[in-house]
Parts: C-alpha cells; sequence; structure tokens
C-alpha cells in the first residue's frame, strides 16, 4: 500500500508542461533569475541567517573563561561517569554488608545495623559521617560525583581515608536514575543518607544552575528511586540554617517561619524541604530533616570561612571582614562535626520505617525536622582572633560593610527538640573544634601526600 501511494501522490502533481511545472510550483527563490546580482545576494543572505539561526539554538551558551562561572561540575560528571561490572558490583555489595551479617536483600528482615547509602560521601559531612557508620558496623555505600566545586584531590584523600576502613565511593550523579536504579535493585538499602549538594552562600550568585541541578532536580531523582525501591528506605537529609533566612528572632526554632530566604542556596534547601514533604505524604517515605548550622571541622570544606582565613592569614594574605550596619557583629552558630555525626546517626538510629512500597503508600509516614546547631554564636571577628592565637601568625584584616550577596547577620539554633527526640547534644566549643581543625590542616598541608588523619 505505502509503495503505491507516492506514485498516486505524484500523479496529482504532474504538470500539464515541465515550463509550466517549473515557474509555478518551484520556490520563490527558485523563480528569480540566478545570474542577477540581487537574486545572488538574496541567497546567500538567507543561507547566511539559517546557519547563524542553526548555531544558535543548536550549540550550548558559551562565555570566555575569564567572565564565566565555572561550568556545572556535576553534569559533566553525570556525563562521564563510570560504573558497572563484576568487580564494580562486588565492591558495591561488600561495602554495604553490615558487619557480622550479610548485604540485606529484599524481604530479608534487619534487626541488627543499618544499610546506609551515603550520597556526597566524599564531601565534608558526608565522608565523616560514612566512617563514623562503618566504624560502628553498619553497611555503608557512597555515592559521590566528586565535581570540582573546590579542590578535588581533597574529596579524593577523603575517598582513601574511607576506602582503608572499607567504605566504597560509586561514582556517580544522583541525577542518573539508572544508576539509583541499578543500587536499589542490589542493596535493600534501610537508610538513604543524603549529603550531596551544591552547597555555599555566595557562590549560588556565580552558578545558580548548579544548585537547581543538585538541590532540585538531584534531591527529586534520589526521592523518585527511594518511593519505588522495595522496602523504601527512611530518609534523612541535609537542609540548613539558611532557610531562617531574615528572621530576626532568635534563637531559630524548627516552628519559625522559613519563607524568606536570603540566598538562592537557602530557597533551594527549603524546596527541599518543601518537596521532601510531598513524597511523604504521597508515597509513604520517611523524611527527616537536618538543618545545619555552619559545619566545621577537620576535612572541612575550603569555601568556608574558617578554613579560607586560614590558608591566608599563613599566606599573610589579606582577609576581609563583613560587619553589618552600625558596624554590628556578624555572628554564625559555628558547629563542630563531631557533634554534627552524632545528630545525624541520632537521626538515623531514631526514624521509623517508611510505610510505602512499589510507589503505592500504605499508611502515614514520620516527617521530621531539627535544628543541629552549637547553641552558642560567635562573631566572626572572633574566629579570627581564635584562629590567629592557634595560628601563632597576626591576620591582615580589612573590615567591610556585608555586601547583598546571600550571607545573613545572624545564626543561632535553638537544639530543644533535635535534644528530646534524638539525643543531640552537642559539646565541642569554637576554640576547642578549631584547635582540632588547625592542626589537622597543618599537618594534612604539609605533609607532600597529603594524608593528614582522620
Ligand atoms: O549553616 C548553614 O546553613 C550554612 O553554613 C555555611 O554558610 P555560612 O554560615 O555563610 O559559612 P561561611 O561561608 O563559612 O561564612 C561564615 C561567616 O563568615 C563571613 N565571611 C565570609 C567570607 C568572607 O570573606 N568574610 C566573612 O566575614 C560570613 O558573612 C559568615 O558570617 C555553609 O557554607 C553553607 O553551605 C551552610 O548551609
Amino acid at each position: 500500500m505505502s509503495q503505491h501511494m507516492p506514485n498516486a501522490y505524484a500523479a496529482d502533481d504532474i504538470p500539464s508542461t515541465p515550463g509550466k511545472f517549473k515557474s509555478e510550483k518551484l520556490p520563490y527563490i527558485h523563480r528569480l533569475r540566478w545570474y542577477s546580482p540581487l537574486s545572488k545576494l538574496t541567497f546567500w543572505s538567507f543561507l547566511l541567517l539559517f546557519l547563524i539561526f542553526f548555531f544558535v539554538i543548536a550549540s550550548p551558551p558559551t562565555s570566555s573563561p575569564s567572565s564565566s562561572p565555572p561550568l556545572d561540575s556535576s553534569r559533566r560528571s553525570l556525563r562521564t561517569a563510570a560504573w558497572g561490572g563484576l568487580e564494580w558490583e562486588r565492591r558495591v555489595r561488600l561495602s554495604a554488608r553490615i558487619r557480622g551479617g550479610t548485604t540485606p536483600h529484599r524481604n530479608n528482615n534487619l534487626r541488627n545495623g543499618l544499610c546506609v547509602l551515603v550520597t556526597g560521601a566524599a564531601g565534608f559531612v558526608g565522608a565523616h559521617a560514612s566512617m563514623a557508620l562503618k566504624r560502628r558496623g553498619d553497611g555503608v555505600l557512597g555515592l559521590d560525583n566528586f565535581n570540582d566545586y573546590y579542590d578535588q584531590s581533597l574529596k579524593r584523600a577523603r575517598q582513601s581515608q574511607l576506602e582503608r576502613v572499607g567504605v566504597f565511593i560509586v561514582e556517580g550523579d544522583i541525577n542518573d536514575s539508572t544508576l539509583l536504579q541499578k543500587l536499589f535493585d542490589m542493596v535493600a538499602f534501610t537508610h538513604v543518607m543524603h549529603f550531596a549538594a551544591q552547597a555555599g552562600v555566595r557562590y549560588a550568585m556565580n552558578n545558580p544552575d548548579s544548585y537547581v541541578h543538585s538541590n532540585i532536580a538531584g534531591l527529586v531523582s534520589l526521592l523518585e528511586a527511594c518511593k519505588f525501591a522495595n522496602p523504601q528506605p527512611a530518609f534523612v537529609w541535609a537542609s540548613s540554617s539558611s532557610v531562617y533566612g531574615l528572621n530576626s528572632k532568635v534563637p531559630f526554632s524548627e516552628r519559625d517561619r522559613t519563607d524568606q530566604p536570603a540566598s538562592l542556596y537557602a530557597a533551594t534547601k527549603k524546596a527541599g524541604e518543601e518537596i521532601t514533604h510531598s513524597y511523604n505524604h504521597i508515597y509513604g517515605l520517611s523524611i527527616t530533616g537536618l538543618r545545619f548550622f555552619t559545619v566545621y571541622g577537620p576535612w572541612g570544606r575550603p569555601d568556608m570561612a574558617y578554613f579560607f582565613f586560614t590558608k591566608d592569614i599563613l599566606k599573610g594574605k589579606q582577609i576581609t571582614i563583613f560587619e553589618g550596619p552600625n558596624h554590628g557583629t556578624v555572628a554564625r552558630d559555628f558547629t563542630y562535626i563531631d557533634d554534627i555525626v552524632k545528630g545525624c546517626l541520632g537521626a538515623l538510629d531514631t526514624t521509623k520505617k517508611s510505610t510505602g512500597s512499589g510507589g503505592k503508600k500504605k499508611g502515614p509516614a514520620q516527617y521530621r525536622i531539627f535544628n543541629l546547631g552549637n547553641t552558642s554564636p560567635v562573631g566572626v571577628l572572633e574566629l579570627v582572633k581564635v584562629l590567629e592565637k592557634l595560628l601563632k601568625v597576626k591576620a591582615n584584616k580589612k573590615i567591610l560593610p556585608m555586601p547583598r550577596n546571600g550571607d545573613v547577620l545572624y545564626t543561632h539554633a535553638n537544639i530543644t527538640l533535635a535534644q528530646r527526640e534524638i539525643g543531640y547534644k552537642p559539646t565541642t566549643d569554637l576554640h576547642t573544634g578549631l584547635k582540632k581543625f588547625v592542626r589537622w590542616y597543618l599537618s594534612y598541608y604539609s605533609d607532600a601526600r597529603k594524608k593528614g588523619s582522620w
């Protein structure tokens, strides 16, 4: 039938004479006398316009390296991530195995130990939490895209530390749903501890896309995988104190409003809280969100002020300290990493099971949000004084009014709820915590092999 169609169609189009066909049916461009200069000009103009249109629409926007923010590295790594194969599967299963038990498979009843997928495991909090879980015997599988938001060698060094205790980090992106499905098919995770995110408050002005990619799209991709997993894992994830935004009532309580974010970063974390709520409501996922307050410590993030202040003070480079209106103090409720990790484990250990399966909710599920702070804010100037003392070097300081860059003036956590529900009790003051950080920093950066110690 289809073979006859073109002929039938062509029969209708047969011109009465070839000449008539050419003059009446061909496009305007062909009717122009080709040899006239005007027709040539029109033809080449059309061609040029078409090519310009094609290249502008089809190619990704580019700009000069000096003016453009860094590329969204998480997307890059999504394209290049390599996973799979028998050896890879063996490592995944081994890492996820609970000590003294076997890797939990579908329908297994787990009583001893947790089996946790930790996203962002090569990151600061993710690496510490993975280490603590593994050390107490839980099964831990890491997932990280090793993007280049900050020095990748630091992430690799954290990875080697984790490998030494038996934690394998799968290299891949949380947006890679095929990879996630594969992992959930291989291992029946009891919990997902989700740290993978685009962090940093001020960087959101340079690279907004990376926040949407990781903190919104990536989160949804991971929740989708959790919703279909059978059994569904309980989901514990890192929100942020930045959701309190421009609030002036302190200390910040979980009941306070969170609808005036000061940065896109904060807005994506707030959106994450709403998104996780909807997955809890529709699919019965057990959700716990942890609002971290400026976490610091050994193996920390080089984009954070305490970290790069240390580096710059040692180099004799000028540091900029922001101040509020009328020379007001800008302060943070700096929270030491070990306290945060205890909070994370407390949250994991008190989760209730998700109630859904196969994407269907079977009953109401737990939904919680906790502040994990230190409850004693310290001014940035004071932070620098402590560093000067510990480093035995005077800082070259420049005090500037805080620019409108996403920063807020003050954070202070009320932790009553976390104390009551998950036994959270921070014990490290800023001086003690920074002392441990400085000791690690000096050892890590003075050692040519960048080993440091955990
Ligand atoms: O608690 C949180 O929710 C957030 O804590 C930090 O954000 P931030 O508190 O802004 O931490 P830093 O970037 O280390 O800044 C600490 C303080 O130093 C100040 N600062 C920063 C940079 C600088 O050059 N000068 C300066 O005075 C900031 O204004 C801020 O008060 C993290 O970077 C976020 O990822 C996290 O979510």
